[in-house]
């Protein structure tokens, strides 16, 4: 591990009862690296995402994360500073204004009361509706977020990564429940917010397109293995065709 690696997996390995879901994978993610999970169901891409969360524990094998194992890290305050993650139901409070919901990006970091009550202060403010203004969402301040369509409420939780500014970025399916314009609206500004903010991103996806579209390394896995892991420009259609192949079934009868 060097300066410029984001984070490590050392042999990472799950098992659920008999099902091996991580074969003890091991690669490295460079700062600044925009990297997508891709294969078929089942593969492990989310199980893999949440050992890095903390969510999942592996078996065997960790993570190093910014130069620390990831079991290091003594509180979720100093975690976050490190990680954010944007999760597949967006994890969003609807009840509450977009403002809220953008300024709980610091609620490890202020607890709480500060969170809900940082409308007092007005740099915070400042700091929750510049987030927004990047994001297209500046007029929807004071909206209550569960009015919102699913793609403004996934800028809202991009606003609200901004906000928090970890150099790492996890997103599980991002885009898995929204339309094609939108998904391609909503993977334009992640992209460009961690190409801005100089962050590392590794995002889950089903989509092969817009991998190729908006990452710039695409990992593929296969029954928990690592079936390719590439430079988005030297991903063929053959080894996609290959990736998502069904296994031949016996014809019956
Ligand atoms: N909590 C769990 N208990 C038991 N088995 C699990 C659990 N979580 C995942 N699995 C199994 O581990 C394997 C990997 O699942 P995972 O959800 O990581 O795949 P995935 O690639 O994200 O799939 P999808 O694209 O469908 O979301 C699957 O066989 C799944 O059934």
């Amino acid at each position: 591990m060097n300066e410029t690696t984001a984070l490590e997996a050392k042999y990472i390995t799950k098992y659920f009862g008999k099902k091996t879901a991580l074969s003890s994978l091991s690669f490295s993610i460079q700062k600044g690296e925009r990297v997508a999970l891709i294969g078929p169901s089942g593969a492990g891409k989310t199980t893999l995402l949440n050992t890095i969360a903390g969510i999942v524990e592996p078996d065997e094998g960790g993570w190093v994360i910014a130069g620390k194992p990831r079991g290091s890290y003594k509180s979720g305050k100093e975690f976050a500073r490190k990680v954010g993650v944007i999760r597949q139901h967006f994890d969003l409070v609807p009840q509450l204004a977009v403002i809220h919901n953008v300024l709980a990006g610091r609620l490890l970091e202020w607890g709480v009361a500060k969170s809900l009550f940082s409308l007092l202060f007005p740099r915070d403010k400042a700091l929750a509706v510049d987030s927004l203004r990047r994001v297209g969402l500046a007029d929807k301040l004071y909206e209550e977020t569960g009015r919102l369509s699913g793609g403004e409420q996934q800028r809202v939780a991009l606003a609200r990564i901004l906000v928090q500014n970890p150099e790492i970025v996890l997103a599980d399916e991002p885009v898995a429940s929204l339309d094609p314009a939108r998904a391609e609206d909503v993977l334009n500004a992640l992209s460009s917010i961690v190409e801005d903010e100089n962050q590392t991103l590794i995002a889950s996806l089903h989509s092969v397109d817009y991998a190729r579209k908006y990452f710039t390394r695409i990992i593929a896995l296969k029954d928990g293995d690592i079936f390719f892991d590439l430079p988005t420009s030297r991903v063929t259609d053959s080894l996609l065709g290959e990736l998502y192949k069904l296994k031949e079934q016996p014809l019956n009868g």
